[in-house]
């Protein structure tokens, strides 16, 4: 039996052509999956289509456009426990990037065809879904400097410029962090909330790797004071992103909680997976193993076996000997 799959398709997004994407997409998963094609409108946006697709009993859910559609129609699968593809078509790409999903169509479709199902946790973030991080001070003020109109000038540059132009007015706050654990009292510049985070996103890179199925969300602080220390920060967090090692500036800490509460004085702004959704107070609850992904083979986790491909394999399951049989010499 065909598996049948709900597409969402928003033809807005992204700098390429909807309609040859379309043709594309449809050449590819045509073959494979009972395929129904659904597109975003202004006023029908992905999450009433992903809620649709639930309703009509879709076996896969597909999502493609930029964060915005994938993000809205994730936040509708929600524990559902049906399997969410991403076809990323957007600037950022935030969500494929953070779950090693390709960014070209062609390896996307790809990984929809011969992928693994991977379950991931989310969270909520003052009651909205989240499904990668938010962030409070410096990255809010650089997504409202990234504005539409460069967006589609600049793409991704966007987010650099705003963040450079962002860099000279760096303001410090003073925060109360609520974990499970401990109330952290610190003046911090930025302080990262990530369940899952692309490498990009480098206020998130405090810990050594950001674990999407560990059941805890990641809490970065940046305590950079003036630019050069900030650049020193911006630097040792880039190498974490790069190297996978823990950061280990002074101006950086980092811890991990399962829910966590923020109050900062001043308010700051909250950015919620790349969306502005107010100003601190902030509570963050992880929701362990929310969502199903469809990922490449082996990307889900950190490989820790690989046997495919080797010549002449063959692996047999080994029967555990009972313990009274152990025990007997
Ligand atoms: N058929 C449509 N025509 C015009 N706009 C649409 C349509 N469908 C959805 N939209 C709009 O697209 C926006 C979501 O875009 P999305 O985030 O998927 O792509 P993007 O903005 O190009 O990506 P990125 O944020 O990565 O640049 C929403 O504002 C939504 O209202």
């Amino acid at each position: 039996m065909t598996r049948s799959a709900f597409l969402i398709f928003n033809p807005a997004a992204g700098q390429g052509n909807a309609e040859t994407d379309l043709a594309f997409i449809k050449s590819q998963l045509e073959p494979v999956f009972d395929l129904g094609v659904h597109e975003t409108q202004p006023d029908t946006d992905a999450s009433q289509l992903a809620h649709l697709a639930i309703e009509q009993g879709a076996e896969v859910i597909i999502a493609s456009g930029g964060d915005g559609t994938v993000s809205a129609a994730a936040a509708a699968v929600i524990g559902s426990g049906i399997p969410f593809g991403v076809l990323p078509r957007g600037t950022a790409n935030a969500f494929a990037n953070a779950l090693k999903i390709p960014t070209g169509l062609a390896q996307a479709c790809e990984t929809l065809l011969d992928g693994m199902e991977y379950t991931v946790d989310v969270a909520t973030c003052n009651g909205k879904p989240m499904l990668l991080l938010a962030g409070i001070g410096f990255e809010a003020e650089v997504v409202k400097l990234a504005d539409r109109q460069s967006k589609d000038r600049f793409g991704l540059l966007a987010y650099v410029l705003g963040g450079v132009r962002e860099l000279r007015n760096l303001e410090k706050f003073h925060a109360e962090i609520d974990t499970d654990e401990n109330l952290v009292e610190v003046t911090a510049v930025a302080i990262t909330v990530a369940n899952a985070a692309p490498p990009s996103s480098i206020l998130a890179q405090g810990p050594a790797q950001v674990v999407a199925d560990d059941g805890l969300l990641d809490v970065t602080i940046v305590s950079a004071e003036g630019m050069t220390n900030a650049i020193a920060s911006a630097y040792d967090l880039f190498r974490s992103a790069l190297n996978g090692d823990a950061a280990s500036h002074r101006d950086i800490g980092y811890l991990q909680s399962r829910s966590i509460t923020i109050r900062t004085e001043p308010p700051q702004p909250i950015v919620l997976d790349g969306e502005l959704i107010g100003e601190t107070p902030v509570e963050i609850k992880c929701i362990p193993q929310g969502l199903t992904v469809i990922v490449p083979q082996q990307s889900g986790k950190p490989a820790s076996e690989r046997l495919e491909g080797l010549p002449d394999l063959k692996v047999t399951p080994k029967l555990k000997a009972p313990e009274a049989e152990e025990n007997q010499d």
